[in-house]
């Protein structure tokens, strides 16, 4: 089962304090939707009102064709699975997962059959005799999977499911997670503060600051084509260029940026380039050339801090193929192409140029 989820203008306010600032998100069926952001920007509170844990203070969420904003969350087609999975010690990984199940009155031979099938599905069919503590943390995040699933809710609302887990396994169970909500079709909305999780699982990025969403989109895009500064900056490496608007054209610290109108009368501006953009072979905007400071090496490629040559107080951040083995001390042209770079009013307001 799947369901379409729509907010529209909602706040939330704990006393004086306002933790979810006018937000409004349309999320399709069957979409696998990452909230984005750094601690405490409301991510866990967005998930809680979606969960219907919390009332929010003002705006509509709705669930499918259902104005759920004041609904129970048992009331809800939704299920919570929270970090710490909260499988229950003393019962069978099978027992777990068809304890909601028991809960909605499923006689035991069927919720049995059903447990299982949601174990197979995360490959612990085998295992359904043990209990918790005989697994790994992966395994228990699988089962904790499994138990949420075979509820069968309409949208899947994840906090931190991966946070207990190890970088390694943290990435091979992301690509799990997506596989298993692929072959499911439940809509999944998960929260994170990891910006390579969210590239890696989701259809839809929600990037979030100080409750306010910033940006959301398809990864590639938000990545690419951010929305504001922060989004750009949260989403990866960022080169930030000071830019000015004057009368030929956006002048930069390394000159002038070609096909950049100056219609907008801001002053200030920031113009973005990420490492992996800037070239070292003739493109069409030459930002003159550059010292390497130095590099560290990444397997794909070496990570390297460049000084400018024409304006010395500013440091870059490029990625050197890993045939290049470069060396502190020597100069580099640098280029790139004037449609990589994003460019964000620093002063006034905060709207973005399209290039
Ligand atoms: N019950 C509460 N009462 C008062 N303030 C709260 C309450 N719950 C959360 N907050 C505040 O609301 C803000 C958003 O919290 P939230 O837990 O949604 O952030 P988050 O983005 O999920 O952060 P993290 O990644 O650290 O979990 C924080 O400043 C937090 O201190």
């Amino acid at each position: 089962m799947t369901a379409s989820i729509s907010i529209t203008t909602l706040h939330h306010q704990f006393g004086d304090f306002q933790a979810l600032k006018d937000i409004n998100l349309s999320i399709d069926a069957g979409e696998y939707t990452v909230l984005l952001g750094p601690s405490g920007c409301g991510k866990t509170t967005l998930l809680s009102v979606l969960g219907g844990f919390l009332v929010p203070t003002q705006g509509n969420v709705m669930i499918g064709d259902n104005d759920m904003t004041r609904v129970q969350p048992a009331k809800r087609p939704t299920t919570t699975m929270f970090q710490d999975y909260a499988l229950f010690p003393h019962m069978t990984l099978q027992d777990n997962v068809a304890f909601g199940l028991r809960m909605r009155g499923m006689a035991k031979s069927e919720r049995h059959a059903k447990a299982d099938q949601f174990l197979e599905l995360v490959g612990l069919r085998q295992d359904g005799t043990k209990r918790p503590h005989e697994l790994s943390g992966g395994q228990r995040q699988r089962v904790a999977l499994a138990r949420a699933l075979a509820v069968n809710p309409d949208v899947l609302l994840l906090d931190e499911p991966l946070g207990a887990l190890d970088l390694k396994l943290r990435r091979s169970m992301q690509d799990e997670l997506k596989d298993i909500q692929r072959e499911v079709g439940t809509t999944f909305v998960h929260v994170t503060h990891d910006q390579e999780e969210a590239m890696a699982i989701a259809d839809r990025i929600v990037v979030m600051n100080a409750g306010r969403i910033e940006d959301q989109g398809a990864p590639d895009r938000v990545y690419r084509r951010p929305s504001s500064l922060f989004a750009a900056n949260f989403m990866g490496e960022m080169n930030q260029l000071p830019a000015w608007c004057e009368q030929h054209g956006v002048k930069t610290a390394l000159g002038y940026l070609p096909g950049h109108d100056t219609a907008n009368s801001t002053t200030q501006w920031t113009a973005c380039i990420r490492p992996e953009q800037l070239t070292f072979e003739p493109h069409e905007w030459s930002l003159g050339s550059a010292t390497i400071i130095d590099s560290a090496f990444f397997g794909s490629h070496y990570r390297c801090h460049l000084r400018s040559d024409e304006a010395p107080e500013l440091t870059l951040v490029a990625y050197l193929p890993p045939s290049a083995a470069p060396k502190p001390g020597t100069k580099l042209p640098i280029y790139a192409n004037p449609a990589d770079i994003s460019l964000f009013a620093t002063e006034e307001s905060k709207e973005a140029i399209e290039p």
